[in-house]
């Protein structure tokens, strides 16, 4: 049984919830399964960069983790990372920012991973290197000799070509992911996207599977992932759930909530939401006083100037609505800037007749797949999802909406409402088994037994697993 390497831009201490994202979620999970290591930047930030790995194990997880120092986070994560490809890969070519000095940190940063783990890595270790932070690192392996099987997965979208190639140097980047021996992406449409750069910007062939960019071979895939759907469920029944449960529904009246939880991130369709949701309070004066929208939105990248203005227009958009339908007695939303434990989210989910999911784009979006799992199945709510989010592939019996659209928004949440039991449990019943079915371990299968199997470089084959 080969070893599994996860690379990921960050470590999060598996075990401490708060408000870690989807992807730290995820690889817990797949790691506390495997005997692998988790390597990845430590979160630090130092004077200068050490190279030093400090080692633990965090509930049955080995992680190995390296600080960086400020021009480094600079540079590679608040820059590169999350001013230039974040936005041009969520669409948002107006916030894309092309700076030399990004570029030349993500390289350095990229290649400081390189040298810091190739030295982890035994011969028959499967290493999988996680998002767009990372991209280029594959290839800095191989350059260092390593003929390990390596797989590599984007959490977030594909871009279409004509929006990519403003990009200066992309097609740098995109060949370099050709030194890994399968890519995966969430859904086909991402793929889809992928395949579409490849063969008209660089001439490279698509067959079955695989693409071909000269004497590469590699397998691209589209490989949803998933939650812990059982424990996620068994989560919204344990102590700390019920307890939050209690809470919400005590300070809510017999009211109706609708619970939105985010990442405070342009991409998740805050502002639009929002305004949705004003849109339904103007179209139905029936429901002023029955409902209340509960917006979790933990602040996230605080040092990207895009991620200040969206903080600041929310904040007046929040107090704007608020000011226009408060009553003494009843405020319509409830926006919440702090982040809550995984077993308190699921309690709150559980108490909202209606799970509000609406991003511009999203990779996938766990939240969606968590609100379905955290339902009461006697008593389900409705989940209403963005067609822009990953999700939507998968679960076609939400309300799917258009969140560009304050009427369409507006429309759903006023269908959800009225939306009889039996139609609630058919709909819920038929998500739940898709999140049940897909979920992480079955993410994690379908993905490392692709790598298993695929010609890697060091000639090894047959079926293996992992984990
Ligand atoms: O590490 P941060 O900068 O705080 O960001 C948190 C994570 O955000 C992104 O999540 C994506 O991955 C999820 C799991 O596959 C997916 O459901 C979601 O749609 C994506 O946005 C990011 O891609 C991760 O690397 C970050 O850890
Ligand atoms: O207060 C919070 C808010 C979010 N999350 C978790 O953060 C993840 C968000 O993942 P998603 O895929 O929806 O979006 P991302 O933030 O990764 O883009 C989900 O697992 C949430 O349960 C959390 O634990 N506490």
């Amino acid at each position: 049984m080969s070893r599994l390497i996860v690379i990921s831009n960050r470590v999060s201490k598996p075990g401490k919830s708060g408000n870690q994202g989807g992807l730290a979620v995820a690889l817990s999970q797949a790691l506390r399964e495997s005997r692998g290591i988790w390597f990845g930047w430590s979160g630090e930030v130092t004077d200068h960069f050490t190279g030093q790995i400090g080692f633990a194990e965090y509930d049955g997880v080995k992680t190995a983790t390296i600080d960086l120092e400020e021009q480094d986070v600079d540079e590679y994560y608040n820059g590169y990372a999350n001013r230039t490809l974040w936005p041009l890969f969520h669409f948002r070519i107006d916030l894309a920012e092309y700076e030399r000095d990004f570029e030349g940190g993500y390289n350095r940063v990229n290649q400081r991973f390189a040298d810091c783990a190739s030295p982890l890595i035994e011969p028959e270790d499967v290493i999988w290197v996680q998002d767009y932070h990372l991209i280029p690192l594959g290839q800095m392996f191989r350059d260092r000799g390593l003929k390990n099987r390596m797989g590599f997965f984007l959490h977030i979208p594909w871009p279409p070509t004509r929006l990519l190639v403003s990009l200066p140097h992309h097609s740098k980047l995109v060949s370099s992911l050709f030194a890994y021996d399968v890519v995966g992406f969430h859904t086909e449409e991402w793929l889809e996207s992928f395949r579409h750069y490849v063969e008209k910007e660089m001439g490279g062939t698509v067959k079955g599977d695989t693409v071909t960019l000269g004497d590469r071979t590699i397998e691209a895939v589209a490989c949803p992932i998933g939650i812990n759907a059982q424990a996620f469920a068994k989560a919204a029944d344990s102590d700390a759930a019920q307890k939050m449960h209690r809470q919400v529904r005590a300070s809510l009246q017999d009211r109706a909530l609708i619970v939105g939880v985010d990442r405070l991130d342009y991409s998740k369709g805050l502002e639009e939401r929002f305004n949705g949701y004003a849109r339904f309070l103007k179209d139905h004066p029936e429901y002023h006083r029955q409902v209340v929208l509960a917006q979790i939105a933990p602040p996230s990248r605080g040092e990207v100037e895009s991620y200040q203005q969206i903080r600041a227009t929310l904040d007046a958009l929040a107090g704007r609505i608020n000011g226009e339908y408060s009553d003494v007695d009843w405020t319509p939303i409830r926006y919440v800037n702090q982040g809550y434990p995984r077993d308190q989210l699921a309690g709150i989910y559980r108490a909202a007749r209606i799970g509000l999911v609406t991003p511009l784009r999203d990779g996938m979006n766990l939240v969606a797949k968590e609100y379905v799992a955290a339902q009461n199945p006697d008593d389900p709510g409705v989940l209403i999802l963005s067609r822009f989010a990953g999700a939507a592939t998968q679960l076609k019996e939400a309300l799917l909406i258009n969140p560009y659209s304050p009427e369409e928004m507006s429309d759903a949440i006023n269908r959800a409402l009225d939306m009889p039991l039996d139609k609630r449990k058919q709909r819920w019943r038929a998500m739940m088994d898709s999140v049940e079915k897909q979920d992480i371990s079955w993410w994690r299968e379908a993905f490392t037994s692709r790598l298993m199997n695929a010609q890697g470089k060091t000639g090894l084959s047959g079926k293996e697993t992992v984990g």
